[in-house]
């Protein structure tokens, strides 16, 4: 019987329990937590993520602002900004929204972040925490496949992981995690050779390519568990992921969906690392109900 892992379930659940804890530290009169997203630009398909986030953040209770700040916005007006919300001590959490327009630095802007406030895991102290074994805050995607693969107790100590996609914000800290409990981990990308001689070895299957459809059943051992990261648009507008659902089910032991799968998971990390830092910050000693 093949198990549909359902990203969706454990995202309402898990998002329950969190609004459940904000309620409890509403009536305790706590400060609650918030969340900052900046949101440079147009870009449409970023603008349905950070719609989601805001949604899920209200849902949960936390505050949640959304900064959108024009495509022209200098780099250097984005990083007085970012200094603005460190110094905020009613600040738990501030995201970025990748990609940024060309003409501003990735990595000034990952490392202007407070690392204790990057719920996005993407500044290099909690990118090299991760990489020695010692994680503190994570990059939300892998950390939500991870999450997910527990929920449904599937086995990863000892297993072939491979994970197709080597970006920073999906591949490589999967990579680390996936080493982390113990998978044994093959990374391939677009200068693979024989990508499916690697594939059809795979326990567990990670597509994270940015490709339609582009994963069928004769990149996938029977039995294997496949986790679509892809968000494409096909011809007809639909939302489909880089593995061809419909394809590769019969042969497969657990896949998860698009929509409904991996996205939600993304995002109910983000909710849960806001609340990590909000535990630290909201308790009993500063409880001024900002
Ligand atoms: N569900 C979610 O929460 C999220 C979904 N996404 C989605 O996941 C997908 C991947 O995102 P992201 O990691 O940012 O993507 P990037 O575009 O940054 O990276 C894509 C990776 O796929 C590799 N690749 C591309 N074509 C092939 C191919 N034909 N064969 C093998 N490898 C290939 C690239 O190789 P090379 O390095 O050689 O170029 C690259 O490493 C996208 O669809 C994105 O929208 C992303 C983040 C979160
Ligand atoms: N700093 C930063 N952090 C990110 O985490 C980040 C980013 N930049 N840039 C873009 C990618 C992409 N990403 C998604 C999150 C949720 C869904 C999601 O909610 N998907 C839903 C449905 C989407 C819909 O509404 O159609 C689903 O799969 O069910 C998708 C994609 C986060 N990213
Ligand atoms: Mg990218």
């Amino acid at each position: 019987m093949t198990v549909i892992l359902d990203g969706k379930a454990l995202a309402n659940k898990m998002q329950a329990n969190l609004a459940n804890e904000v309620a409890d530290w509403k009536s305790k009169g706590y400060r609650i937590p918030k969340l900052v997203v900046i949101l440079i630009g147009e870009d449409s398909a970023s603008k349905v993520y950070v719609k989601n986030k805001e949604k899920s953040a209200q849902k949960i209770g936390f505050h949640s602002v959304v900064r959108r700040l024009d495509e022209s916005v200098s780099e250097a007006e984005l990083l007085d900004i970012i200094a603005e919300y460190n110094q905020d001590e009613t600040v738990d959490g501030i995201l970025v929204q990748l990609p940024l327009p060309k003409h501003i630095d990735e990595e000034n802007v990952l490392l202007a972040i407070d690392p204790k406030k990057d719920v996005d895991g993407f500044h290099p102290l909690n990118v090299g925490k991760l990489f020695v074994g010692d994680p503190d805050m994570h990059p939300c995607t892998p950390f939500g496949i991870i999450t997910l693969l527990k929920e449904h107790n599937i086995e990863l100590v000892g297993k072939k992981v491979v994970i197709i996609g080597r970006s920073n914000i999906v591949g490589k800290p999967l990579m680390h995690m996936m080493l982390n409990e113990d998978a044994t981990v093959t990374i391939t990308h677009s200068k693979t050779k024989n990508l499916k001689e690697e594939t059809l070895t795979a326990d567990v299957l990670v597509a994270a390519i940015g490709q339609a459809e582009f994963i069928t059943s004769d990149y996938v051992k029977d039995g294997a568990v496949v986790i679509d990261v892809g968000m494409n648009r096909n011809s007809d507008g639909k939302l489909v992921g880089d593995v061809d659902f419909a394809d590769v089910l019969p042969k497969v032991s657990a896949i998860t969906p698009v929509p409904g799968g991996v996205g939600p998971m993304t995002i109910t990390m983000l909710m849960e690392q806001t609340m990590y830092q909000g535990r630290k910050h909201c308790g009993e000693e500063s409880h001024d109900n900002k």
